[in-house]
């Protein structure tokens, strides 16, 4: 489709909608943007618009829509979906990811475990605030102010005693299981969200930080349940508090008031204080840390340490480390010691206020002996009690502030659409697998998870990426580009590159002139902010995110590879695939691997460590060409793919390169221009444009910015 036939048409509702999400934050282009937006309201004439379409340009415009891509209309009909965004989400704080209602939601998906949980909860507090008047009773049967049979009264205390664990274990195990459920469900939601983000949110944020989030933020989150359902916390303390002081008060109205306040204030202002020496204890955690920080770095780094004859210093570093951590273990141990005096200190002051006032009164003639025996057994409870409830009042502050730090990382962030949804359609498919299902959205996670079958059927069939990838080519047409973090410095301005079907061509140019900057665009990890990248003469937006991912493939310098055997790595490259040992060896004999790994110890089941890191360079690089083999992608982008490896590796490694390039459309990004000679065309990117284009010699004759690099590379070599 030529430009002036896109420009003439009616801008597609589905292309405004990945515009303007994609670039709603970004106020900085409004004006340019605005600018498009008028251009491809000029071009189409409003009596060719439907009311319904009119109505969406105004209100795109009234959001400063960054609408700018013209072409054909994909969908013919309205979107609602880009309507009740514009109405929903103008001026809105985002929607918390986790919230109350979230959680509710949640667990209302469980009822009968929670039912089960009160009963048992309700039993198991029962059981246990019975137990005191028991007690009493047994000291009035023994001093027989009580006409009961001692065998009657202890057959009850026995099934008492017998009930409350079973109550306790009840409450336990389904309080737990479904607490485990629901964060399960939440924490692959989570992990979810936020592998569809936009790249710009990884550049944003460090995986130390978006790995707390999920580890030990979330753990908070579930520490609310799994730490506050054993006896003298949470649920428990809480039930046991109020069930005290009713019985207080039931047994003895006079006593009650006094006493239950008292042992209330001084069990409080305990636990009050004991919180407030957290810090210390936490204190002694840091210090432990950066003393294996300390271990780790130094181990970590041994040879660079004996290179430079480090030991003393270290050995000063961890010497300081290991005072700290004592002087914050005595500190610690004080503390300690102080807290537990403490917790005694009250029982006392209790246990003492119950004898003055309960003797006086039982000596009166006003309280029964067994009653004072049950409040004994009472002020342990409270005290106890009362210090679980105000912990646990005090670990909810530290969850708060952790939900609240997964909410202003992920709530406000910009998913990337046109991957959410691929990854929604992916996984529908496979909605029987069980560790799928996890990721499921349902109700609870709100529309915003769920797919958007509208939005879908906007997008072209998912097979026509391919087909059109193998059959035509690649271009960059009037490329702009700033990256998100730093909006105001634009890295391609005006580019235009076409990558013909099935050719190599070679991308050149001095550091830090755009060219990695092409390889994240064509591979659709960040979108042109104007302009648009084409296969075939369509716009790669109308594809979602997996497809175009299948039909790219990227070799870089440094391959990833995932801590996973040799084997497993090669099939990754068809993740959604069943692939057969056969089809693996097929490929790592392509890519020249097939004989190093036959001969590391455990041939393709040969753990490669982390990232890599068991394997030489070299190898790793011709597993990850043995993984775009298998991919079998139509377009190839080679990112310095051998600028890091010796003469004989690099031979290797060429010879599966030029195996993997063949009949492909590729891309190749190479510092040594001798690398690239071959290649059909050379592309030379300066100041974010390409300038020279032709072949090798071409190039030289044209005696340009690109014979000047060869010569500097010549005179380098000679
Ligand atoms: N994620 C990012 N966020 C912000 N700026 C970036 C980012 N990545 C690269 N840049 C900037 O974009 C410019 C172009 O970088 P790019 O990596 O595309 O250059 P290059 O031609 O591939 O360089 P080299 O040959 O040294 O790898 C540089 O100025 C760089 O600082």
């Amino acid at each position: 489709m030529s430009m002036a036939t896109a420009s003439a048409s009616v801008t597609s509702p589905l292309l405004q909608k990945i515009s303007l999400t994609g670039f709603s934050t970004r106020t900085r282009h409004a004006s340019k943007l605005k600018l498009s937006l008028h251009q491809s309201c000029t071009f189409a004439p409003f009596s060719l618009i439907s009311p319904t379409k009119s109505s969406r340009l105004k209100n795109i415009s009234s959001l400063e829509s960054r609408a700018y891509v013209t072409g054909p209309p994909i969908v013919s009909e309205s979107d609602p979906r880009i309507n009740g965004l514009e109405t929903n989400t103008v001026g809105a704080e985002p929607p918390k990811l986790i919230s109350w209602r979230l959680l509710l939601s949640l667990l209302v998906q469980h009822k009968l475990r929670i039912s089960v949980s009160v009963l048992a909860l309700v039993g198991g507090t029962t059981c246990t605030l019975s137990m005191p008047i028991f007690s009493g009773r047994f000291f009035e049967v023994l001093i027989g102010a009580r006409k009961e049979p001692l065998w009657k009264l202890l057959s009850k205390v026995g099934l008492l005693y017998s009930l409350e664990p079973i109550f306790t274990v009840i409450f336990v195990v389904n309080m737990n299981t479904l607490w485990e459920t629901v964060m399960s469900t939440l924490r692959a939601q989570i992990f979810r969200r936020v592998l569809i983000q936009k790249a710009e949110f990884f550049d944003r944020y460090k995986v130390g930080e978006l790995s707390g989030l999920l580890t030990s933020d979330l753990g908070s989150l579930k520490d609310v349940v799994s730490e506050n359902i054993s006896r003298d916390r949470g649920f428990r303390a809480l039930s046991e508090v109020v069930g005290t002081i009713c019985i207080l008060f039931a047994l003895s109205p006079q006593l009650a008031p006094i006493l239950g306040l008292l042992m209330l204030f001084v069990s409080v202002s305990v636990a009050i204080y004991k919180r407030s020496t957290v810090p210390v204890f936490k204190a002694h955690g840091m210090a432990q840390a950066s003393m294996s920080d300390c271990v780790t770095e130094t181990f970590s780094a041994i040879r660079t340490v004996r290179s430079f004859g480090g030991e003393k210093r270290q050995m000063l570093m961890f010497g300081s480390q290991v005072l700290a951590y004592q002087r914050s273990g005595m500190k610690l141990g004080t503390f300690k010691s102080i807290n537990e005096s403490l917790t005694r200190v009250a029982v006392y002051i209790s246990l003492l206020a119950l004898y003055c006032l309960g003797g006086s009164k039982v000596k009166a003639g006003e309280l029964s002996v067994g009653t004072v025996a049950s409040f004994i057994g009472y002020t342990f409870t409270l005290t106890f009690a009362v210090q679980g409830l105000v912990n646990t009042f005090g670990d909810l502050r530290g969850t708060f502030a952790a939900v609240e730090r997964i909410n202003s990382v992920i709530s406000g962030a910009e998913i990337d659409e046109a991957l959410a949804y691929g990854l929604e359609k992916d996984i529908q498919k496979k909605e029987d697998d069980e560790n799928i299902k996890l990721f499921i959205s349902n109700g609870a996670f709100g529309k915003s998870q769920q797919l958007d079958s509208h939005y879908m059927s906007a997008l072209k069939s998912t097979s026509d990426v391919g087909r059109l990838a193998w059959s035509g080519g690649v271009a960059l047409e009037d490329v702009h580009f700033s990256y998100p973090l730093r909006p105001d410095v634009e890295i391609l301005n005006g580019l235009n590159l076409t990558l013909k079907c099935g050719t190599v061509t070679a991308l050149v140019g001095s550091s830090g002139s755009g060219k990695s900057t092409i390889v994240q665009l064509l591979a659709r990890f960040y979108e042109p902010t104007r302009g648009r990248i084409t296969v075939s003469g369509e716009d790669v937006r109308t594809f979602d995110k997996s497809e175009w991912a299948r039909v790219v493939s990227i070799v870089n310098q440094e391959p990833v590879l995932f801590s996973v055997s040799v084997g497993e790595n090669i099939a990754y490259g068809l993740p959604d695939d069943t692939v057969s040992k056969d089809d693996i060896i097929k490929a790592a004999k392509a890519a020249n691997a097939h004989e190093f790994i036959i001969s590391l110890p455990q041939g393709y089941d040969t753990l490669v460590g982390e990232r890599g890191g068991l394997l030489s360079g070299g190898q790793r690089q011709r597993i990850a060409i043995a993984r775009a083999l298998l991919k079998n992608a139509p377009i190839l982008i080679l990112d310095e793919a051998t600028s890091a490896l010796d003469a004989v590796s690099e031979r290797l490694v060429q010879d599966a390169l030029n195996h993997l390039m063949e009949g492909r459309t590729t891309l190749v990004i190479a510092h040594r221009l001798s690398t690239v000679q071959n290649a059909h065309q050379i592309a030379l990117c300066s100041n974010g444009q390409i300038t020279e284009l032709g072949s090798h010699l071409e190039l030289l004759a044209r005696k340009g910015q690109y014979a000047s690099l060869v010569d500097t590379q010549r005179l380098a070599f000679e």
